[in-house]
């Protein structure tokens, strides 16, 4: 095992300062005891004297046993008006009685001059006295040198003195903070090599992403002899974000052999995933190692080399950060995406098999039409079976007919009536539903229940619509996505309709649905 890197999570600090981002007290808790699993050894959870909801938090987490990760407060240096004994701010960052408290000073000297309005003398005092308070209150407190790569090269001299006050008043670690996240990497190298002359204290990064450097930042200071990296998960953060863990602890540990987790990387696809939910964000399907698409391969030359040997376009295998392997069909697709898409469903196929070719030319020309079969896996797998001869058929459509009502008291109704041919025998159901869509799909499932009892098991979980050729209005073709859920085993399935008209498409993904789970 390497070197131990500390990491110092702030997805619930820095992390909340994102645009979009709001989390509740509950949130919070529900994400430390996450972080705590995965071993993150330092949980910044937010700044006790900004506002209630912080407050009530440290109250709460105090309360909470924690099995590895250390809790932090967050703050600033004392205001210059105060004394530091009576400074709101730092009382409360004492009052919150965690392992750390980390808190930010001005670096450079145009903040000095200009955010605080003060001399750059009365700025390193207020520093070190404020650290010296708090290190004869807390534990361990860290130093986040806030802009001092900006301050760095607009003043060296000033931003060195800088850090030998926070050093002086006893910090136990400084963060180099870039926290414009203007700085480029080799920048970071050469004033790293500088600071290193002149304090003895161990340091750590703090770094944002707004030249999209991050994390290249974070490993550079880690390469310089950084003890500590300052992240968030999925790289929340500020503007553009902070540097993010989730693909800085994969480099470190797999690529720099780095003991950085112990052996929790395996989970970190997962945390990643866990978080995106909380903050009721998608996940950057794009995001290296932890991302949806990581390890997804498109196009037919990949697939036909990854079937040969997975490095060809992996750079490492996708369970080592819990991922997995996927492959799209599309019609950028060979016969290899076919072979791989059917080995997973358990069909054995020959490269020079004609349902290969049968598939793969109607998936070019079906794609070519507006279907899209990269989020319709269902769909795709009755397009292989029909091919193979294998599909089943459960039902015909005779007919069916929607009404759309504006009642007097302005209360939007649908009603769909729907004629279905099912073993033989006409059956006929009406049903009203929130929208045109809903009241077709539960017509049908009062079609289809009394036959398939087990449809009441499966739910339509997503829908959604996309204009394929918005020039001509609203006799546009759409194309409609439908995910549909199985309550009983959590598989989820994505089917496809295209058309001139909303329903018709909406028709079409609705009876790809049903009949993919009654053919499975
Ligand atoms: C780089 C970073 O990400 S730092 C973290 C930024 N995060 C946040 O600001 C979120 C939490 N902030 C808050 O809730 C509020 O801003 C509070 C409670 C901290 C302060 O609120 P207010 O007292 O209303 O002040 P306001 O936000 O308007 O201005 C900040 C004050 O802090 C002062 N300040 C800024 N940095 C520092 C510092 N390092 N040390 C001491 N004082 C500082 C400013 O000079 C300003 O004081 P002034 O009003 O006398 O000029
Ligand atoms: C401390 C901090 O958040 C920054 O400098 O960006």
């Amino acid at each position: 095992m390497g070197k131990k890197i500390f990491i110092y999570d702030t997805t619930l600090r820095d992390g909340s300062q994102m645009k979009g981002i709001n989390f509740s007290v509950e949130d919070k808790l529900r994400i430390v005891k996450e972080l705590d699993k995965m071993e993150i050894d330092y949980i910044e959870c937010g700044w006790p004297g900004s506002n209630p909801k912080d407050e009530e938090f440290f109250k709460l987490i105090k309360l909470t046993k924690m099995n590895h990760s250390k809790i932090a407060a967050f703050g600033s240096t004392r205001h210059p008006k105060n004394r530091v004994e009576d400074d709101v701010n730092i009382k409360k960052l004492i009052e919150a009685e965690t392992d750390v408290v980390t808190i930010f000073g001005k670096t450079w000297d145009l903040h000095v001059e200009k955010a605080l309005g003060i001399t750059l003398e009365e700025n390193l005092i207020l520093i070190e006295d404020s650290i010296k308070y708090l290190k004869e209150n807390v534990k361990e407190v860290f130093f986040d040198a806030e802009h001092f790569f900006d301050g760095y090269k607009s003043n060296p001299e000033y931003a060195l003195k800088v850090l030998k006050a926070a050093e002086k008043g006893g910090a136990d670690i400084i963060v180099l903070a870039d926290t414009n996240g203007g700085s480029l990497y080799y920048e970071i190298a050469e004033i790293i090599d500088e600071i290193k002359k002149v304090i003895k204290t161990p340091f750590g990064i703090h770094a944002h992403n707004d030249s999209g450097l991050a994390n290249a930042n974070s490993i550079e200071a880690v390469r310089k002899g950084g003890i500590q990296i300052q992240g968030t998960i999925n790289g929340y953060g500020e503007r553009c974000g902070n540097a993010n863990l989730c693909e800085i602890i994969p480099n470190l540990m797999i690529k720099m052999g780095y003991d950085v987790i112990g052996d929790k990387l395996t989970k970190i696809t997962k945390l990643s995933r866990f978080v995106s939910e909380i903050s009721n964000r998608s996940q950057a399907e794009n995001m290296p190692y932890v991302g949806g698409n990581a390890f997804g391969h498109k196009g037919g030359i990949h697939v036909s080399a990854i079937m040969k040997d997975t490095h060809t376009y992996e750079h490492i295998e996708p369970e080592k950060v819990g991922n997995k392997r996927n492959v799209l069909v599309s019609d950028l697709s060979g016969k290899s995406n076919i072979l791989y898409k059917a080995n997973e469903l358990g069909i054995k196929l020959d490269k020079n098999d004609n349902v290969v070719k049968e598939v793969i030319k109607a998936i070019k020309s079906l794609e070519n039409q507006g279907y899209e079969f990269e989020g319709a896996d269902g769909s795709f797998e009755l397009l292989l079976k029909k091919a193979m001869k294998q599909r089943k058929y459960f039902f015909d459509l005779i007919s069916f007919r929607m009404i759309i009502e504006r009642t007097e008291l302005n209360k939007m109704i649908s009603e769909a009536t729907i004629k279905l041919d099912v073993d033989g025998k006409e059956t006929h159901t009406v049903s009203e539903g929130d929208g045109p869509v809903n009241a077709l799909d539960a017509a049908l499932r009062k079609a289809l229940l009394p036959h398939y009892p087990q449809i009441k098991d499966m739910e339509l979980v997503d829908y959604k619509v996309r204009v394929l050729n918005g020039k001509d209005g609203t006799a546009a073709k759409v194309r409609v996505l439908i995910e549909t859920v199985d309550k009983l085993t959590g598989e989820r399935w994505g089917t496809v309709g295209v058309s001139e008209n909303i329903i018709k498409a909406s028709w079409e993904a609705l009876i790809d649905s049903v009949e993919y789970y009654l053919n499975n």
